[in-house]
């Protein structure tokens, strides 16, 4: 019997190149919550950031992040040492390119978890190569709720956070998938499809299987293409 979709994926096959999955989207939608369901149980390598800004009581050094003050950011921006950078809110944030082009030469996955300026300079820079994932709240009223229930930012940084959420948001239809955070469980199985047939992807589709044709038609379900502007409109005005 064939499996749903929703399976773990199997990993590269010796030879091939891991994959390159961007999951961006505003701050609050709850990338990291959902990054921890869809990868857990998964041989992938997750990107630890480096960021100039304060960390968050229980966040760990070198686990959370790499906390680091913005003159060492910027001397390892000025090397070259960032796939990609940006500020938000006052803060610097990058993703070290080394380890991404290691683990990718081993076979591994890679995901990345970033604001959007970062994720469409990785789109410039890596093109085709890199798969863009947009995460959608299901609306501004819901994105506030999380980000206050989350407590971690003073009132008038998460009305910062919001107002960049709005031209984020405006932004999705550049990325190749947008998965809608409301239900976790369907937005993690639109996450494992959309894994699952970038790498069936990889192998022409006479030796896909039953299991890799069901992924490619979940993951076609949550192509950019399919998101209407009426939709994304209501969004940012909800
Ligand atoms: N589908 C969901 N339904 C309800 N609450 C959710 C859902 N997904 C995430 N949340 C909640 O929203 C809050 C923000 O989630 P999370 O910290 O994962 O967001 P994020 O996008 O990673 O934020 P940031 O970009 O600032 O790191 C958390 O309190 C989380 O529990
Ligand atoms: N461009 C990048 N954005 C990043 C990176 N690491 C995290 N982020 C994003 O920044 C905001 C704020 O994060 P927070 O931890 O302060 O809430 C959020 O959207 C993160 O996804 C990165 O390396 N580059």
């Amino acid at each position: 019997m064939a499996s749903a979709p929703q399976d773990r994926p199997a990993s590269s096959l010796p030879g091939e190149r891991g994959l390159l999955i961007v999951m961006t989207g505003a701050s609050g939608v709850g990338k990291g919550t959902l990054r921890e369901r869809w990868l857990a149980g998964q041989d992938v390598f997750y990107s630890t950031s480096w960021t100039t800004r304060e960390p968050r009581p229980g966040e760990v050094n070198g686990r959370d992040y790499v906390f680091v003050s913005p003159a060492e950011f910027l001397a390892k921006a000025q090397q070259g040492g960032f796939l990609e950078h940006a500020q938000f809110v006052g803060n610097h944030y990058g993703t070290p390119i080394e380890p991404i082009e290691a683990a990718l030469d081993r076979g591994q996955d890679v995901v990345l978890e970033i604001e959007v300026e970062g994720a469409m300079q990785v789109k410039d820079r890596m093109g085709e190569r890199a798969i863009l994932v947009f995460i959608m709240p299901p609306s501004l009223t819901e994105l506030r709720r999380r980000l206050t229930g989350r407590a971690t930012e003073t009132p008038e940084r998460i009305e910062k956070r919001l107002a960049r959420a709005r031209d984020e948001i405006q932004e999705a239809h550049a990325f190749r998938y947008v998965i809608v955070n409301d239900d976790l469980d369907r937005a993690v199985g639109e996450l494992l499809a959309v894994q699952h047939a970038e790498r069936a992807a990889q192998r022409s589709a006479e030796h896909w299987t039953e299991q890799d044709r069901e992924a490619r038609a979940l993951a076609d379900t949550v192509r950019s293409t399919a998101l209407s502007r009426e939709a994304l409109q209501r969004v940012v005005e909800s």
